[in-house]
């Protein structure tokens, strides 16, 4: 960078930092807007939001700023999990996993999960937005409506392929720089065993059987461009819009049926600001449908049970948990090879079964071991490249609940992974796929041994499949969107039975996206976005 660009992002740094002091010594008892949750989907909906100067955005936000090495610097993803940047769900033990309990990530802070992900972005298969679309009844949410907004939000700089790719928008997608040759091992593995290799992966790769190809990231000149880096910061300096840190939301207000505010704990105190418009919940999978159940919108017996009054009964709130989840099998480098990069640089979608309509299955290549708790004890090398073998079209469904009615009480995360039997055929063809795809020539120069799983089979397999599963922090879908009676909002992602209350996050996908699900939330931001312009035409 420039010492000119230097400069100049230092004076916009001091310009939004005295801005945003001013704003919150200010704070206002109301605002047109108030976007709950500052990650991957808020962070969109805030700033679509605020490029109109006649509307005041108010964008509450539990965890802190996102300036730290440990989060721009792409290297460091890892460092983060575990850490005050991470809300550290543990689901409940899962008697299908062999009794263990996984860690469930989810980011805290500005960015959200795109201040703490791996910055894979990857649009979800063509058959996904379809689903979309023919669940909530509206062909705006289908692949074709979905493409164009896809087009106009990137600012691809990978070879053009205007058909599919754009250059104006506001978030820099990068295909992955200099990568490692265990990278170009993987898509010379694929064309071996016959799987298509592509020049990105969010194209054609993505409206057929899959491919493999490098990996999309956000990365820019070597730093984290996460969601809230490429719509909200650069907006930090405008006077309509008030982005309030350390501040958690405990409840929507209502007056009657209508959400007029929230209840927040800042600095330390209990207050409720006012939303003369509408009120929007972005706080991700699990806190949206909890406060949701704290505002006394939910399960009529489950909030029952905990002595929460019911406002709306909405069966589906908390149910219908998806997620990805992936083994993790390790091959041993006969060298050290330093991770470039995300350490994550190459990317494979295949079908488990030639019948089914999409792939079902996600790979993510990591250039390190990462063996489960379990899987550890078997034996990772300490030099290796793995891969995250994961099942991208899950049967499982989890299930959140409450412990109390105290908006401070933690919800009970029973994930349910590999629960549907179904699940566990699909685990057996994915790790056969990826041991084949491991053990294939291409590798060969680089790898001295596959280290896990080995050529285990029947039970032993299921085993392995049971002690290597984890997350792949793609926490999702529950509050969906649809028309059925489990459905909590509508196509125009408004909940259903009361007023001024959307919800714009990975909760209301009503299927899991194919792949890595930040890009389908910041289609999800920019679509809540577009319907709050229209409907209140601002
Ligand atoms: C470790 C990790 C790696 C991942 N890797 C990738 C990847 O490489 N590519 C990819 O596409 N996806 C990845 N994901 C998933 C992706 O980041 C998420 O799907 C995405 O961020 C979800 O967006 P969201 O808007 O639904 O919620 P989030 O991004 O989680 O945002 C919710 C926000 O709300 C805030 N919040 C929650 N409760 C409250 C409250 N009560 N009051 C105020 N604020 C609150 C949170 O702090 C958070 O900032 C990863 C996730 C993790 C955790």
């Amino acid at each position: 960078m420039s010492s000119i660009e230097n400069g100049e992002e230092l004076e916009f740094a001091i310009r939004a930092a005295a801005n945003q002091a001013r704003l919150k010594a200010g704070l206002r008892g109301h605002y047109d807007v108030i976007v709950c949750g500052a990650g991957a989907s808020g962070s969109v909906v805030a700033r679509r939001l605020a490029e109109n100067p006649d509307v005041q955005v108010l964008l509450v936000e539990a965890g802190g700023s996102d300036e730290a090495e440990t989060v721009l610097d792409p290297a460091q993803w890892p460092l983060n999990l575990g850490s005050e940047r991470d809300w550290g769900f543990m689901a409940t033990p899962n008697p299908h996993l062999d009794g263990r309990a996984l860690p469930m990530s989810m980011g805290k802070g500005l960015g959200g999960g795109s201040s703490i992900n791996v910055m894979v972005w990857a649009r979800g298969h063509r058959s996904d937005w379809d689903f979309y679309a023919s669940e909530s009844g509206d062909p705006a949410w289908g692949y074709d409506s979905v493409l164009d907004i896809y087009r106009s939000i990137e600012n691809w700089q990978g070879s053009p392929d205007p058909a599919y790719r754009g250059r104006s928008g506001p978030v820099w997608v990068q295909p992955s720089r200099d990568p490692s040759p265990i990278a170009l091992a993987m898509l010379d593995a694929a064309e071996e065993i016959g799987i298509p290799t592509f020049d990105h992966p969010n194209g054609a790769m993505m409206e057929g059987p899959g491919g493999a190809a490098l990996t999309d990231t956000l990365v820019r000149d070597g730093r984290r461009q996460s969601l809230f880096r490429a719509y909200v910061h650069p907006w930090m300096d405008r006077p309509n819009l008030t982005v309030l840190t350390g501040t958690t939301v405990r409840r929507v207000i209502f007056e009657g049926r209508r959400a007029v505010g929230v209840e927040i704990v800042h600095e330390g105190r209990i207050s409720t600001v006012r939303a003369t418009l509408e009120v929007v919940l972005s706080l991700g999978a699990i806190h949206t449908p909890k406060l949701l159940m704290h505002s006394g919108i939910g399960d009529r017996e489950e909030l029952g049970r905990v002595g929460i009054p019911v406002l709306q009964h909405l069966p589906g709130v908390g149910g219908n948990l998806q997620d990805h989840v992936a083994f993790c099998c390790i091959w041993e480098y006969r060298e050290p090879v330093a991770p470039r990069n995300t350490g994550n640089e190459a990317t494979l979608y295949w079908k488990s079964r030639p019948e089914l309509e999409a792939p079902d299955l996600l790979f993510c290549q990591v250039e390190f071991p990462v063996p489960s708790e379990r899987t550890a004890a078997r034996g990772a090398p300490s030099h290796g490249w793995t891969m995250f073998a994961g099942l991208a079209r899950p049967a499982s469904r989890g299930q959140l609940r409450l412990t109390g009615a105290d908006p401070a009480s933690e919800m009970v995360v029973d994930a349910n992974m590999m629960s549907a039997p179904a699940d566990m055929e699909s685990a057996l063809a994915c790790i056969e796929l990826c041991r084949e795809l491991g053990n294939a020539r291409a590798f060969a120069p680089l790898v001295a041994r596959e280290s896990l799983p080995g050529p285990l089979a029947g039970d032993a397999m299921k085993q392995f499949v049971r002690e290597s599963a984890v997350t792949y922090w793609h926490q999702s879908c529950t509050a969906k969107m649809g028309r059925d009676e489990r459905s909590v909002v509508d196509a125009s992602l408004k909940v259903y039975g009361v007023e001024g209350l959307r919800i714009a996050d990975a909760s209301i996908m009503p299927r899991v996206a194919t792949g890595n699900t930040q890009a389908p939330c910041a289609v999800i931001g920019e679509q809540a976005a577009r319907i709050i312009r229209r409907a209140h035409r601002i």
